[in-house]
């Protein structure tokens, strides 16, 4: 039987990584020994190029497509094989980043850019089945983003603000694969919030 594909979305700083390593720790999620990805994925030809990218004034076009390119990578070598094997997969990022980031990045180059990036991901790519949009406000996001310390060309308030609309538009347009999760309260809440979705969606598919 195929696998399950879960991925965790939202703005920056809005937890996911933290929620993933909580995940990794719950035993009750390790029973199913899900495999934890990330996109842009790490230590990959793909992945490296995109890391380059995002710390440089890259055309955002090009952008795009790096990221794509990381996306197909990551497809072919990792998460197809696994869900073919049966496995969870849970990413940290996926497609919807592309949708809602590149989708304001782009806003000003492309007639409309949400439906162009999705057409670009059409045929091949393997949409999720169950997806977590880990809202905050951006605000919230730039003051967690603040105290990590260096700050990305991303993490600005109205670009996120743009972001967080496209991610309640996707969650919107396809409320049988999203659950929001409200990640303004306590890392510890939030895991456990996102764990016992995980465990319903299991037991019911
Ligand atoms: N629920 C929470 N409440 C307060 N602070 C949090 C919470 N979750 C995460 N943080 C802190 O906010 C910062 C960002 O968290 P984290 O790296 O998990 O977010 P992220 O969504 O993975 O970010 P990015 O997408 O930008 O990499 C970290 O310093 C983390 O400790
Ligand atoms: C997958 C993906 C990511 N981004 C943006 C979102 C973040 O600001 C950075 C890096 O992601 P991380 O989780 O902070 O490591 O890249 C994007 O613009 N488009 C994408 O497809």
């Amino acid at each position: 039987m195929r696998g399950k594909l879960i991925t965790l979305e939202g703005i920056d700083g809005s937890g996911k990584s933290t929620v993933v390593e909580k995940l990794q720790k719950d035993p009750e999620i390790k029973a199913f020994k899900p495999v934890f990805t990330r996109e842009p994925t790490r230590g990959t030809l793909t992945g490296n190029a995109v890391e380059k990218a995002i710390q440089s004034d890259t055309d955002q076009l090009a952008e795009l497509f790096l990221f794509t390119a990381d996306h197909a990578e990551h497809l072919a070598k990792l998460i197809k094989p696994a869900l073919e094997n049966g496995k969870i997969v849970i990413s940290d990022r996926y497609s919807d980043s592309r949708y809602a980031y590149q989708g304001i990045t782009l806003k000003t180059r492309l007639e409309n850019p949400l439906e162009w990036i999705k057409d670009l991901h059409r045929g091949w790519t393997v949409i999720p089945d169950l997806t977590f949009l880990l809202d905050i406000r951006p605000e919230i996001s730039i003051e967690r983003c603040g105290k990590r310390g260096e700050q990305s060309k991303f993490e600005k308030l109205e670009f996120l603000r743009g972001v967080r609309e496209i991610f309640f538009k996707l969650a919107a347009d396809d409320p049988e694969r999203f659950v929001i999760i409200d990640a303004s309260c306590f890392p510890e809440h939030v895991e456990k919030e996102v764990a016992k979705k995980i465990l319903e969606f299991l037991s019911r598919n």
